[in-house]
């Protein structure tokens, strides 16, 4: 796979060569557009429309969409960018580009080998993948297939505390180097996509398997889940989430552990100063792709302020919308010490399995080292707002 040394933008020329020399054509679409509906025509309607669907009218998905276009790339000529690089530490650990897998549960919905295609494609790629506490395979099983990338967990935070502090040990022993906490999936946005359809996979289908396999989570039953199985599930649908939570709990997160925590959810310059004054390592600026609060702030759009506020106690990171390496690079110009691709990699599952995720985490990699070079560009450090306009 690529390294720093050999770039990214490579990708390009290899698939020209298949193409000219061999008459082979890529796989899959690589136009990003074409895949999705590739990934629609795939999959039946319910995962679909979980995958694809946002909260209420879908007004929070366009306004992500629309907060890209308010700024443009200005690129800069003749500055030398034969020799480059988009490696970038975020968090302590060393990446080849400041790109990771966003969290998402329940992937054997996109393809039956779901996260455990996604991280042997984080493993052949280098691009860390994030497991989700609703994932269809044990944290465990998806740390192994993941090789030697470096991965990250996302947790859920149930209502009682030892399910917490099990799962934060089960995910340390298992290698994850950082926690990640989703803040704004307490309560399930109001999604008439999966309405519609009574479709609601992750409280009886796959995502629970982290729970039924917990032994905090199976000292509470009175029963163990293979006797009991509707108990089981509902102990769970409790226990998935707190909405009780508030700032002063973040205490008890950073006594359970010693690796860096980072708050997902983040849309506010007061709510990043908090994070900050509570000790985390850093935030994520993300709407949660559209799927929760509909009408809400763009993600891109609330970005700057919350690098303003705490870009220098803390990594702000980003998610929500990204489409394409121009996008990337658009977050990173406004203070992103990295971006999490969320449902473009779906799209790769859906029609090509693990092979299918290398691909898009591939076409991005090229893309944005062709958007970093192509804008007068050496190293993703060398990029600031000055590579950006607003467009009228
Ligand atoms: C199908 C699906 C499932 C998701 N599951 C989770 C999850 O389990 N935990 C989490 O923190 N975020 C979850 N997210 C949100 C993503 O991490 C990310 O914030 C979002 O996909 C970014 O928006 P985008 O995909 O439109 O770029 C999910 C998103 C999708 C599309
Ligand atoms: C409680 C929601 C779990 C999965 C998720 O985060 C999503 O569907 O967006």
């Amino acid at each position: 796979m690529s390294s720093p040394e050999i770039p990214f933008a490579n990708y390009q020329y290899e698939i020209y060569l298949r193409g000219s020399m061999m008459n082979q054509r890529p796989r899959r679409p690589l136009d990003w557009q074409r895949l999705e509906e590739q990934a629609a025509a795939t999959l039946a309607r319910g995962p679909w429309g979980y995958i694809a669907g946002g909260a209420g009218r879908g007004d929070t998905m366009r306004a992500n969409q629309a907060a890209f276009d308010r700024w443009a790339l200005s690129p800069r000529m003749l500055r030398d960018v034969a020799q480059r690089s988009t490696a970038r530490t975020v968090l302590g650990t060393p990446l080849p580009a400041p790109v990771l897998l966003a969290p998402i549960g329940v992937q054997t919905l996109a393809h039956p080998d779901g996260e455990l295609a996604t991280a042997r494609a984080s493993a052949r790629t280098g691009v860390p993948l994030v497991t989700s506490s609703a994932s269809s395979f044990t944290f465990e099983e998806i740390a192994e297939a993941s090789g030697d990338t470096p991965r990250w967990y996302q947790l859920y935070w149930p209502k009682d505390r030892t399910i917490a502090t099990s799962f934060i040990r089960r995910a340390e022993a298992a290698g994850y180097s950082a926690l990640v906490v989703t803040l704004d999936t307490w309560l399930l946005g109001w999604r008439p996509m999966d309405l519609d359809e009574g479709f609601l996979p992750f409280l009886w289908g796959e995502g629970n398997v982290n729970y039924l396999q917990d032994p905090a989570f199976r000292a509470l039953l009175a029963a163990p889940p293979e006797e009991d199985m509707q108990a089981a599930i509902g102990q769970f649908a409790f226990q998935f989430s707190n909405p009780a939570v508030t700032w002063e709990d973040l205490a008890f997160l950073r006594e359970t552990t010693e690796l860096p925590i980072v708050l997902k959810g983040i849309l506010r310059a007061d709510d990043a100063r908090l994070a900050a004054e509570h000790g985390v390592d850093g935030v994520i600026v993300s709407n949660h792709g559209g799927r929760q609060v509909d009408g809400a702030i763009g993600a891109l759009a609330a970005l700057p302020e919350v690098v303003d506020a705490v870009g220098d106690r803390l990594e702000v990171l980003f998610d929500s919308g990204i489409r394409g390496g121009s996008d990337a690079l658009k977050a990173l110009a406004l203070g992103a010490r990295a971006v999490l691709l969320g449902r473009p990699y779906m799209w790769g599952l859906a029609t090509g399995g693990e092979d299918g995720v290398v691909d898009v985490v591939r076409s991005l990699l090229a893309e944005l080292d062709l958007a970093m070079a192509l804008t007068g560009h050496r190293t993703i450090d060398d990029v600031d707002r000055s590579a950006l306009v607003a467009t009228p």
